[in-house]
C-alpha cells in the first residue's frame, strides 16, 4: 500500500483556523514585499541570526540552482545551549519586520493555529496507521518543532526585488523534511507543481478555503515508506507576483526517527529507512540552501 501525499486537501474550515487569518496571512505578506529592498534587508538572515530573517530573490538554492523567490524565514525559537551542538546552528530569536504594523503579531496567532491544526492531523494520520492517536506525541513529536517559510515568487514580468527572474523555477525539485506542511498559496495563480508516480509533473492548483498538505520526510521514515515525502517544485510563470506562507510541522527538534513498530509490521517487517535526527537533518539542509 502506498499513501501520496500533497494532493491531501484540508478544509480550513471547522479546523479552527479563520478564513480571514489564512487571507491577512498573505495580504501582509503582499505588503512586506512591496516595500524597497533596503527596508526589507533590514532583517537579513545570516548565519549569526541562526537562519532567520529576509533573503533576497537567488540566495535560495535548491540542489545548487538559485530559486527565484524571496522570502522571510522564521523557526521554532531555540534558547542557547537547549539542544548542544545540535541546535547551535538554529539557535537564535526571529527577526520580525516592523513594517508592516502587526506583521508579527498575525504570524504567531497563524503559527499557533497551524499547530493545532497540525498536531490533529497527526492523530488522524497515527490511528490510519493503526495506531493510538498520540504515536506522534511525547518524544516523538510532543514539542513539535516548526518553521514558517513566507515567501514571495516575481512573476515573469518582473520581480520587485532589483533582480529580475532569471528563469520561473521559484523553488527547484525538493521534499519537505519533517512530517506536514500546511501550504496557504494565493488562490488565483497555479504554480506548485508535483511529480506523480509515473514520474510526472502534475499541478496542484489552489482551491480556496482549503490547505495543499504535503508529506515530510520524517513521516516517510516513521511509516516505512507508507507515506512518500512527494517530490514538488513551484514554477511561476503567470505575469503576477505570488505569494504563499508555508508553515511546516515537524517532530521534536532532538527526536530520532525511525520506522514506527506498527508500519513495519504493516509492510513485510523490513525497515526502509534507516534512523535520522530530524534536528541534523534540518541543519544539513539549511546550511546547504544559501549562498551569503
Ligand atoms: O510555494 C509553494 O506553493 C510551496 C513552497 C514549498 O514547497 C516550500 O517552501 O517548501
Ligand atoms: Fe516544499
Amino acid at each position: 500500500m502506498f499513501i501520496s501525499s500533497l494532493l491531501l486537501r484540508f478544509e480550513q474550515k471547522g479546523h479552527g483556523i479563520p478564513e480571514s487569518l489564512i487571507n491577512d496571512v498573505k495580504n501582509i505578506t503582499q505588503k512586506f514585499f512591496d516595500l524597497p529592498y533596503e527596508e526589507k534587508i533590514k532583517i537579513k538572515l545570516t548565519p549569526a541570526t541562526g537562519y532567520r530573517g529576509y533573503q533576497r530573490i537567488g540566495e535560495n538554492i535548491t540542489k545548487g540552482i538559485p530559486d527565484m523567490h524571496e522570502a522571510i524565514d522564521c523557526y521554532k525559537e531555540i534558547q542557547e545551549g537547549m539542544y548542544g551542538a545540535l541546535g547551535k546552528t538554529m539557535e537564535g530569536c526571529n527577526q520580525w519586520p516592523l513594517n508592516p504594523p502587526n506583521f508579527r503579531a498575525l504570524m504567531e496567532e497563524y503559527v499557533n493555529l497551524c499547530t493545532d491544526l497540525s498536531r490533529k492531523i497527526m492523530r488522524g494520520i497515527a490511528l490510519a496507521l493503526g495506531g493510538s492517536p498520540f504515536e506522534f506525541e511525547g518524544v516523538r513529536a510532543g514539542d513539535a518543532f516548526w518553521v514558517l517559510r513566507i515567501i514571495g515568487y516575481p512573476g515573469l514580468s518582473g520581480a520587485k526585488d532589483q533582480k529580475k527572474p532569471e528563469n520561473n523555477i521559484g523553488c527547484g525539485a525538493h521534499t519537505d523534511y519533517g512530517l506536514l506542511t500546511l501550504v496557504n498559496q494565493d488562490d488565483d495563480i497555479t504554480a506548485l507543481e508535483v511529480r506523480n508516480m509515473s514520474g510526472e509533473w502534475i499541478s496542484a492548483p489552489p482551491i480556496p478555503g482549503t490547505f495543499v498538505c504535503n508529506i515530510g520526510d520524517m513521516l516517510k521514515i516513521y511509516s516505512n515508506g507508507l507515506y512518500e515525502s512527494t517530490l514538488h517544485r513551484v514554477v511561476n510563470s503567470s505575469p503576477k507576483y505570488r505569494v504563499c506562507v508555508a508553515y511546516f510541522y515537524e517532530t521534536n527538534f532532538d527526536a530520532a526517527v525511525e520506522p514506527l513498530d506498527i508500519c513495519k509490521q504493516r509492510t513485510g517487517e523490513t525497515k526502509q529507512f534507516g534512523r535520522a535526527v530530524y534536528g541534523e537533518h534540518l541543519v544539513s539542509k539549511v546550511t546547504t540552501n544559501f549562498v551569503m
